[in-house]
């Protein structure tokens, strides 16, 4: 039986309820027309994710740069990282405030310490192959020149939170930065950056024209994340529940999406493993725990992807 896409929608229009959804990424019948709406299934995860390889070392897995975090945010900094370095990037290096240093060496002893006056100094950047921005960062002048300098040197970029925010003002940032970036609002953020909807399937087709524009991928987060790729195309993540719903959640996210693009995935792929393990994290937590912290999904991820592959 058909399935539309109102169902993945928390609330109610005329267009959504006319639009089926796929199962799965590949078009399976060539009669059929596919549609831009697909829902993922456990075969795609399957058919995306590498196994680790023998002989694998730290250096096979990339080296992850996350910017993020300030004097009172500097939590969403270390779930941040810490959603990079338990979803297996081989390093992560972090930027935070020097305020934050003790706690990043107490907290994740596994993470690099870079400062913030090295991030304007190009030749120290090319090191790294994914980068991440915005948890926790704040919107102050320091953190706009970080954008601007991400901009000039042309790299991909996981873009979040307040980093989000800041593009919003600053459409001269966000129309220049590299293809294949990674833009991962939540409603607010999402309206904030390309205006107010009123409805889910308006802002749907806002984040389906917005991706091909800016040729990179949106992650629209809800209890059903939307995976909107560059060229308009829609994956459905089917993992997650409300257990979920507590502050922090997303830092982890954009951790975890940053550690599958050190790994040498996509930005699809990438954007759709981290979505997909992180709902899932989740949904087996949740089995046993009422509610759950963001640093309890980090941890539970390692598992949860053996699980997945038994
Ligand atoms: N430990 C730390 O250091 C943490 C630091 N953090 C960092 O702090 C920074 C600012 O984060 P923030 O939570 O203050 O602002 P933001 O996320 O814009 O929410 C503002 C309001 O928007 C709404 N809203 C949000 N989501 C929604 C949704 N899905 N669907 C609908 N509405 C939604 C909701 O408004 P309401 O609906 O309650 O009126 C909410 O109150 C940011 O950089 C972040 O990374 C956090 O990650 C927490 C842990
Ligand atoms: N009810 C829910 N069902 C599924 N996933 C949820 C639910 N609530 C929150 N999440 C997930 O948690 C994350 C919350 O992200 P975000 O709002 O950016 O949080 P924060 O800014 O606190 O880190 C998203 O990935 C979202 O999909």
């Amino acid at each position: 039986m058909a399935v539309f896409l109102n169902t993945f929608l928390p609330d109610s229009d005329a267009s959504s309820k006319l639009q089926v959804v796929d199962e799965g990424l590949v078009k399976l019948s060539a009669e059929s027309e596919s549609s831009p709406y697909k829902l993922i299934q456990k075969a795609d995860i399957k058919a995306i994710l590498k196994i680790r390889k023998p002989f694998a070392h730290k250096g096979t897995y990339g080296h992850a740069l996350i910017i993020a975090g300030a004097l009172k945010t500097m939590g969403a900094a270390l779930l941040c990282a810490k959603g990079c370095l338990y979803g297996g990037a081989g390093l992560t290096t972090v930027s935070v405030p020097e305020s934050g240093l003790n706690a990043l060496n107490t907290v994740l002893p596994e993470a690099m310490y870079l400062g913030r006056s090295n991030l304007i100094k190009i030749k120290s950047l090319k090191k790294y192959n994914a980068f991440a921005i915005g948890p926790g960062l704040g919107k102050l002048f320091e953190s706009v020149c970080i954008i601007e300098e991400l901009v000039v040197l042309k790299v991909p970029v996981v873009v979040d939170a307040d980093a989000l925010n800041i593009l919003s003002t600053r459409e001269d940032l966000l129309m220049h930065l590299a293809k294949d970036s990674i833009f991962t609002p939540h409603l607010k953020e999402f309206d904030n950056l390309f205006g107010k909807h009123k409805t889910w399937w308006e802002r749907l087709q806002t984040a389906r024209i917005m991706a091909k524009k800016l040729g990179s991928v949106i992650v629209l987060k809800n209890q059903y994340t939307f995976i909107v790729d560059q060229q308009g195309d829609v994956m459905i993540n089917p993992t997650g529940n409300p257990a979920m719903a507590q502050g922090g959640m997303g830092d982890v996210l954009t951790g975890l999406i940053t550690a599958y693009i050190a790994q040498g995935y996509s930005a699809k792929a990438a954007a759709i493993l981290g979505c997909y393990f992180h709902g899932k994290a989740g949904d087996e937590l949740a089995e046993s725990h009422y509610n759950i912290t963001a640093s309890q999904l980090a941890e539970q991820i390692p598992k949860t992807v053996k699980g997945f592959l038994k």
